[in-house]
């Protein structure tokens, strides 16, 4: 039967400087950490805010696959508190990622622990994400792999020990081996030869997450990551909200010459969407983290309707860039992005992505080796495609509210980190 075409999502255009503040939900990357090592624990545990979303949800039922039994309480559209109770990993399933990096990096280890195979697939575009390292380095550890892209095959068992692989494709092949790493007979050591290795702060994501559970993990020799054989504690945690999702909304301060405040955010994270503080204050906003006295802590970015242009290093960054190259496609002053070549793996090639729509507006974006130069040029409306990519669609918003007409290819492509994009973005423009 013929499928009815979904119309493209006209991007509102501000009229006025935003103010608003923008609550976000639970981090994708803490929460499918979290999730995955509450199956793995010791005993029964909990995980508080956690995320909703595809990219969510695929890795609860991942998990649940695998035998754990996750019971949701104070579900709403955008979180939920997660009871999670492990349960013997059971093989002879099937697990679909998706296009989530966190299920078909994290949750392959796990597998491999398993009493039977356990096949992986995902959307057509997730087969052409980089797996190879990973895969490669379980088949060095024990495991029986077939495949060395989405689908494939894991079965253990696996008795672990010291592998080395490339990680500079993704940091998840070094996150996805640490998390399970304790519960391998042997641990896991892992060297990384190659290139350098990107998204620093999401590996040091995973050895906070896992020393809190009482993981013995010892990082002190550069490019290689210890994780010693043993139990991992069950815990009652609650989850940072998201604050990579954060970063449209705090441009959109910018854009307008308003001010957003974002809620709850960390006063210590080794989340990367921190690192926004600093970029921000480079292309020309006003940053606070403030931390009143007995009250909860939170951002206020104040902007002043012109954004400058910045060259900045994204290789520790690298999802922030989608939101970074839409400013710096608004930007008065030309801007180069660096460091980030490993995002042509991500959900779709985003460096070639953002250069061709935001070209197709009438920009001038030019793709480089491992990043993007983007220089001011007027922009006009048109179709902004997504790639089903969810950051390119909240850049298409971002660029949307400068410029007139623009309208976001499959925006519910947003729902793989933040189903509620839609809503949250048009209360922001109305909240003046
Ligand atoms: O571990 C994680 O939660 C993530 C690591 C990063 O992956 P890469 O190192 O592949 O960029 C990041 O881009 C992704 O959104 C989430
Ligand atoms: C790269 C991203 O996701 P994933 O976890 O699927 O790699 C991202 O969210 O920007």
């Amino acid at each position: 039967m013929p499928t009815t075409p979904v119309p493209h999502w006209p991007a509102p255009t501000a009229t006025a400087p935003v103010s608003a503040s923008v609550r976000l939900p639970g981090s994708k990357s803490v929460t499918n950490r979290a999730l995955l090592l509450a199956a793995l624990a010791d005993g029964p545990g909990v995980v508080r805010g956690a995320l909703r979303s595809r990219d969510a949800d695929l890795m609860v039922s991942a998990l649940r696959a695998l035998g754990a039994t996750l019971v949701a309480s104070s579900e709403t559209a955008a979180s939920a508190d997660w009871h999670v109770t492990p349960g013997p990993v059971r093989g002879g399933v099937s697990i679909d990622a998706g296009l989530a990096g966190t299920v078909m990096r994290f949750v392959p280890p796990m597998a491999a622990l398993a009493d039977g195979p356990v096949s992986f697939d995902g959307d057509p575009h997730a087969r052409k994400r980089p797996m190879g390292p990973i895969l490669d380095a379980l088949r060095a550890l024990g495991a029986r792999v077939e495949g060395d892209a989405l689908p494939f095959t894991v079965e253990g068992p696996l008795t672990g020990g010291e592998v080395t692989l490339d990680a500079s494709g993704s940091s998840q092949f070094v996150s996805g081996l640490l998390l399970t790493g304790a519960r391998f007979e042997k641990g896991v050591t892992i060297r990384h030869a190659g290139p350098p290795v990107p998204s620093q702060p999401h590996i040091e994501m995973t050895v906070q997450m896992l020393r809190e559970a009482g993981v013995t993990v010892d990082v002190r020799e550069r490019d290689v990551w210890r994780v010693e054989p043993g139990p991992i504690a069950a815990r009652d945690m609650t989850v940072e909200p998201d604050l990579s999702n954060a970063a449209p909304f705090l441009a959109a301060a910018l854009v307008t010459g308003g001010t957003v405040t974002v809620p709850g955010w960390p006063l210590e994270t080794t989340q990367p969407g921190d690192a926004l503080r600093g970029l921000l204050t480079s292309m020309g906003a006003t940053i606070a983290l403030e931390s009143p006295e007995g009250g909860a802590a939170r951002l206020v970015a104040t902007g002043t309707g012109e954004v400058r242009g910045i060259d900045a290093d994204l290789h520790e960054v690298g999802e922030l860039t989608p939101t970074i190259a839409a400013l710096a496609a608004l930007a008065v002053t030309p801007s180069r992005i660096r460091g980030v070549s490993h995002l042509r793996g991500h959900e779709t090639d985003r460096l070639a992505a953002l250069a061709t729509e935001i070209n197709r507006l009438g920009g001038d974006a030019e793709e480089t080796a491992d990043g993007l130069v983007i220089r001011p040029r007027p922009l006009h409306g048109g179709v902004f495609h997504s790639y089903d990519d969810h950051r390119m669609a909240t850049a298409g918003a971002v660029i949307g509210l400068a410029v007139p007409g623009v309208e976001v290819e499959n925006v519910a492509t947003t729902g793989k980190t933040l189903p509620e994009f839609v809503q949250m973005w048009t209360e922001l423009l109305g909240s003046r």
